[in-house]
């Protein structure tokens, strides 16, 4: 199905990424993981809110057996820019120790809040730890960060779907737009 800007409703601007762009991508990103982690025992953590989709679908496109745990964090509130204040709301349920991480990401953009969690979860001694991101802006970090695996590196534009929100909204879209400046005043 193709969805064009226009059946988007006014506030999104432009299709960037569609679904069958996002699964053939997930695709080709999980054979890769697979590979990496063959007889190894694999543990994917999740980055609440944002990275509910791409956890769920990644999670169903992988074939190395695994367990998933979940963090959420906050560092944007209802606003488009990264206060930088990373906040714990939900900590993991299990211990890391001696275990094989990946953290999967919907977005690094300024790479605050990636860069905070892999020191934290770093200090907590897994036996590996590495990152999957479906997107990332190559023109917004502020840090530079070792990322394994990207899905798409895209524009320096506030984008939503597929998990992203904009105050909340948005998350359920299928694919990755970008909004029209007027909804966040821009
Ligand atoms: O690289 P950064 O500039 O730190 O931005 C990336 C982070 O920001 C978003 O989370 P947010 O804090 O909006 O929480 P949410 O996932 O619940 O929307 C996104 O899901 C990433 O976790
Ligand atoms: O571009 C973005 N959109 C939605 N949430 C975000 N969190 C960081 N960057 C973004
Ligand atoms: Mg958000």
């Amino acid at each position: 199905m193709r969805v064009d800007a226009k059946d988007m409703g006014a506030d999104l601007q432009q299709v960037l990424i569609t679904k069958e762009e996002i699964d053939a991508k997930l695709a080709e990103l999980a054979a890769k993981i697979d590979a990496e982690y063959a007889g190894k025992d694999l543990l994917i953590v999740g980055v609440l809110k944002g990275a509910v989709m791409v956890m769920a679908d990644l999670a169903r496109a992988l074939s190395t057996p695994l367990t998933m745990d979940w963090m959420a964090v906050s560092s944007y509130g209802a606003g488009t820019q990264s206060s930088g204040v990373v906040r714990i709301l939900k900590d993991l349920d299990t211990d890391i120790k001696g275990k094989h991480v990946l953290i999967v990401e919907d977005i690094i953009d300024s790479g605050l809040t990636l860069s905070w969690l892999i020191s934290n979860l770093g200090s907590r001694e897994p036996a590996s730890l590495k990152v999957c991101t479906l997107l990332r802006k190559p023109e917004a970090a502020k840090v530079a960060i070792d990322v394994e695996w990207v899905g798409f590196d895209i524009p320096n534009e506030f984008v939503v779907g597929y998990g992203l929100d904009y105050a909340e909204k948005y998350r359920n879209l299928p694919f990755v737009g970008t909004l029209a400046p007027h909804v966040y005043g821009g």
